[in-house]
Parts: C-alpha cells; sequence; structure tokens
C-alpha cells in the first residue's frame, strides 16, 4: 500500500502557487493548512507530518525539530531560512529546500519603492493629507539623480536593486566579498570595502542573510564615516542594522531618514524606531506580491514532490547544490553508490578512518557531491541504520572523525563510467568497484584487487578461500545441506594456489554463515543483503 505523505502548511501560502501539490497523482499526499500555531501547538502537532512548508513566521528551532520524529522535508516558501535550525534539521537527517529565485523581483522593488518613498517623505506626506493638512513646506525631498547608492549584498536582490538605481540614474558602488572587478564591470557598478562605501554614498541599501559575519555589520562605527544625510534602507534582513546604532544616528543628525521592512524582532509593532518622523517601515512585505507568493510556493511544491520521487531536489539549503541537468547525469548512479557503499562496509569490522570515492570516465565531469553522499549513506548504514541518509550522511562521518575524500578521473578505462569505494581503516583497506552497463545496468566489476561481475542485488555470500581444487564443490554442498539454493556464482583469484574469493548470489539471506567460516580452507564468508 502506498505511504501517505502527510504535509503541514504552518504559514500563509499562496493557494495557486501549490497547485503541483494539489494536482499531484502519483503520491499519496494529505495536506494540512494550519496556520498561526504557538510554538507549543506546532510543537504537539508536528510528529505527525512527513514535511513541513513554511514562509518566515513559523520558527523551525531545534525543539520543534527534535519533537518531529517522522519529519522529512522543510520546506521555505522564500529565501532566508534563518527562521528554521539548520544544524539541528542536518543532524537529524532533514533536507530543507528553500524558494531561492521567485521573490528576488518583488524584493528589489520593494526596496526601489522604499529608496523613493523615502526621498519624497511620501507616506508622512500622505499621512499628513489625511490628518485634514496641505502641508507643502514639510516634505521637501531629495533627487535620486546623480546621488550615489551602496548596495552591500550584491547576490539576487542586490544585483536587481542596482539595475534600477541606474535606471534612476544613480551612480552604484557596491561591496559583496564574491564581487571581483570583472563583475563589477560588467554590472556598470562601482566597488569597494563596506567602509568606502559607507564613505560616499548617499544611500545605502542592505542585500546580505543575517549571518554572524553580518550581525551589525552597521554600527556606530560605520554610521559615524558615513555622510552626513545619509539614507539608509533595509529590506534584507533585520540585525544587519543595530538598531540603537541607527536611532542614535537619527537623533544626531547624521542619518535624514531610514526605511525599513525588516527588523531584528518581528513582528516590530511597538519598536521605538517607529516613533522617529524620519523612519518609514512596512511590515516584512518585500516578497508580499502575488507574482512571489505564487512563485515560492511553486518552487518549493516542486522540491517536495521531487524529493519523494527522485530523492533528488533543486533547491537544497543544507546539502550540495547542483543543478537540475547534472542531477539528470549522475541520478543513474545513485543507487549503485549507495550498493558499493553497502557492500564494502561489509568487509571490514575495523572503524572505518577514511573514505575514499574515485570517479572514473565521464561522471567524473560532473559535480557528484549529491552521489557522494548517497555513497557514504550507504557505508555508514550499516551501523546507523536508518538513522543516517543523504542529508545528514557527511556530517555523521565527520562527527566519527571519518575523512571523506571525492578523486576524479575523466580518463575511462575499461568502462565508459565506474565508480570505486574504498575504506581505509588503521588496520586494512577494502575497495569496491561498480560500473553502469549499457542494456544491462549495474555491476560489481572488483573486489579488492579481484575482478568480477556481479549483479548488485539480492542476496550475497562473499567468501575469501584458499584456491584449491574442491573449494567451489564444498561451498555448494555446505549450501545445499542448508537448503540454500545458489543463482550465480562467480570465483577470482590473484595468484594460483593462493587467496581466491567466491560472490555467490543466493535466493534468500543467510543469517548465520558460520557453517562456512568453520572450514578449513575458508578464511572468511560476509552475508551482504543489497
Ligand atoms: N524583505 C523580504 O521580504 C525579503 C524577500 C526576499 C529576500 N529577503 C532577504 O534579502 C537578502 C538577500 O537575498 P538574495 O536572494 O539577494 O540573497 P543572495 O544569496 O542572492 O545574496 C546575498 C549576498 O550577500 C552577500 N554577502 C554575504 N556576506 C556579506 C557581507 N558580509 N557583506 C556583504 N555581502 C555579503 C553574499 O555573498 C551574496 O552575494 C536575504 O537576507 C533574504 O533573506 C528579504
Ligand atoms: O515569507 C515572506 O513573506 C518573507 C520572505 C523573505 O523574507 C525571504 O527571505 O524570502
Amino acid at each position: 500500500m502506498t505511504k501517505t505523505i502527510n504535509i503541514l502548511i504552518s504559514d500563509p501560502l499562496s493557494e495557486d502557487g501549490i497547485y503541483p501539490l494539489l494536482e499531484e497523482k502519483d503520491l499519496q499526499l494529505n495536506i494540512v493548512s494550519n496556520t498561526g500555531l504557538s510554538p507549543e501547538e506546532l510543537k504537539a502537532i508536528i510528529n505527525d507530518f512527513d514535511v513541513l512548508l513554511v514562509r518566515s513566521q513559523t520558527k523551525v528551532t531545534r525543539e520543534i525539530i527534535e519533537a518531529a520524529t517522522n519529519l522529512k522535508l522543510i520546506g521555505r516558501a522564500g529565501v532566508g531560512v534563518d527562521n528554521i535550525d539548520l544544524d539541528a534539521a542536518t543532524e537529524k537527517g532533514i533536507i530543507v529546500v528553500n524558494a531561492p529565485d521567485g521573490n528576488t523581483n518583488s524584493a528589489a522593488e520593494h526596496t526601489t519603492a522604499m529608496i523613493m518613498a523615502l526621498a519624497r517623505h511620501i507616506p508622512h506626506a500622505h499621512m499628513s493629507l489625511q490628518e485634514g493638512r496641505w502641508d507643502r513646506k514639510k516634505f521637501v525631498g531629495v533627487e535620486l539623480k546623480n546621488k550615489t547608492i551602496g548596495v552591500l549584498g550584491f547576490g539576487r536582490i542586490g544585483q536587481e536593486v542596482a539595475h534600477r538605481a541606474k535606471g534612476n540614474r544613480m551612480n552604484v558602488i557596491a561591496y559583496d566579498p564574491f564581487l571581483t572587478a570583472e563583475k563589477a564591470e560588467k554590472a556598470g557598478v562601482a566597488y569597494g570595502s563596506v567602509e568606502d562605501v559607507a564613505k560616499v554614498a548617499d544611500f545605502i541599501t542592505m542585500h546580505t542573510p543575517l549571518l554572524d559575519s553580518t550581525h551589525h555589520m552597521i554600527n556606530d562605527d560605520i554610521f559615524a564615516i558615513m555622510k552626513d544625510g545619509v539614507r539608509i534602507v533595509n529590506c534584507a534582513r533585520g540585525g544587519i542594522i543595530d538598531e540603537d546604532a541607527l536611532f542614535r544616528a537619527i537623533e544626531s543628525g547624521k542619518v535624514a531618514g531610514a526605511a525599513l521592512d525588516v527588523m531584528e524582532e518581528e513582528p516590530f509593532v511597538g519598536n521605538r524606531l517607529l516613533d522617529l518622523p524620519q523612519i518609514i517601515a512596512t511590515p516584512h512585505l518585500g516578497a508580499s506580491t502575488i507574482e512571489a507568493q505564487e512563485s515560492v510556493a511553486v518552487d518549493v511544491s516542486n522540491d517536495i514532490l521531487s524529493y519523494f520521487k527522485h530523492g533528488t531536489v533543486l533547491n537544497p539549503v543544507n546539502m550540495a547544490s547542483v543543478s537540475k541537468d547534472i542531477i539528470a547525469k549522475i541520478e543513474p548512479f545513485f543507487d549503485l553508490g549507495a550498493k558499493l557503499g553497502t557492500f564494502v562496509s561489509r568487509l571490514t569490522d575495523s572503524a572505518i578512518n577514511e573514505i575514499n570515492i574515485y570517479y572514473s570516465g565521464d561522471l567524473a565531469n560532473f559535480d557528484v557531491r549529491p552521489l557522494t553522499n548517497n555513497t557514504v549513506k550507504g557505508i555508514l548504514t550499516r551501523n546507523l541504520g536508518n538513522n543516517v541518509n543523504n542529508v545528514n550522511a557527511r556530517y555523521l562521518a565527520e562527527r566519527n572523525d571519518i575523512k571523506i575524500n571525492e578523486h576524479k578521473s575523466t580518463r575511462a578505462k575499461a568502462f565508459l563510467n565506474s565508480i570505486t569505494v574504498e575504506l581505509v581503516t588503521s588496520t586494512e583497506t577494502h575497495k569496491v568497484k561498480g560500473t553502469l552497463l549499457a542494456g544491462l545496468g549495474a555491476r560489481i566489476v572488483q573486489v579488492d584487487d579481484y575482478v568480477i561481475d556481479v549483479n548488485p542485488q539480492g542476496h550475497i555470500l562473499f567468501i575469501r578461500h584458499m584456491d584449491k581444487p574442491g573449494a567451489i564443490g564444498l561451498v555448494g554442498t555446505l549450501l545445499a545441506d542448508q537448503n540454500i539454493n545458489i543463482a550465480t556464482m562467480q570465483v577470482g583469484r590473484a595468484i594460483e594456489g593462493g587467496d581466491a574469493i567466491m560472490v555467490l548470489a543466493v535466493d534468500h539471506s543467510v543469517e548465520n554463515v558460520d557453517f562456512l567460516k568453520q572450514q578449513k580452507n575458508i578464511f572468511d564468508v560476509k552475508s551482504i543483503d543489497l
């Protein structure tokens, strides 16, 4: 029976945007919309859900995540994920996806509207009219033309704001740690440090995420070097500007005005900044347009479906993000990677120090991080069971002091593409190599130094033995005595009369292999279920 996927929508989301979920036919979805829950109410019900879909209001704290034993995916219909405890989600193997592109335009337009409203006192002039005054002297503004705007954070929204500012004939200077001279030249903007921007800008607009490095990046020291009469805009995240410092800078006359869509504490009704006539503010409306809300909900809905259908997503926040085209190239190898991981993990009982994954052939041209995660998951599953998935596999490896190294060589040798998974422990090293053969599917083609050809599925017995006449017959007889039917058998040896291996596909899982291990010329037996 198909398992129902329970989805909780805990913030208001565009009904038109979740149509991919509403119209889904292949998966059985149960969609519950329950907005405005208190943290306690959310904690009480979260255990019933596989997916939590939020905007920015719901605080997905560690406490909520730890109570969510069935949760597999958190979808954020928007960009900022500062309302989600990402470390807690990663540790629990919960994938977090967002919708980074869907509201860029709306946020840039809102920022532009705020810049203009600030320059021309539009909100205050409107309120004054409503209050019955015809006050034209009080609301003399400034032009944007020929003024300099400093853009802090030159990502998606910062670039769009710069583009619009240039349309208003402003000069743009930007700072972003990723901004190079070439990129700045191409965008037609000047660039410099935060201090350079602060010294020359008439308007300064924030477009960074809230990180440790951006928290209070606009503070007393930075205000002190700004031009007198500077105007500040923040439609990114509260906390980038030190609000007490902003208060002081407005009171002292350094800052002529500030337009804020976000503040450190939201909702920010009652914040003392709102009492200052130099402030205009909106209640976090940057992404609040019909178009943006529809677009982010569509993007996140599609990622939910993709995750449950294919195990891949386009916009992961807490795991490697690769493009749709690359996912299409590497996806066929996911199952092989996990199986090679499972197989090699059974070859040693020692603690693993290092995992080396060698990609060769065409596969080496791609960003294979998701494939590596899935392969590491296969390795760690032996000891961690269902607690490991491709979201937390790297984190769990690191926590257990296991190094993961990806090696790539585009030179195809015997196979067009292959993956070799090597485990290094303090006492031994083992490797298993696999490939996908056209028309035949996955094959394990090498175990340690032995060349074999095994279909990696079902129940496998891996036997190390002495290369002696009668070894194969003996194993066949012993298995027959246990009523174990052999489907296929592969043998390999390094040198005549030396160590050899047998890889047998059998019809059912063999739990106890002692009857084989007790034989004089058999050194080791592993029962592996793939
Ligand atoms: N008000 C709203 O409703 C609303 C809507 C959408 C996005 N946002 C917020 O806007 C911000 C920008 O979103 P985006 O989509 O452009 O993100 P983005 O990831 O495309 O761009 C962010 C940029 O900030 C840069 N950056 C990081 N640290 C920096 C630092 N110390 N100094 C300068 N730049 C730094 C990054 O390099 C990156 O280029 C985010 O905080 C997002 O949450 C708000
Ligand atoms: O959900 C919202 O409206 C806010 C979204 C915005 O802050 C974002 O970071 O995408």
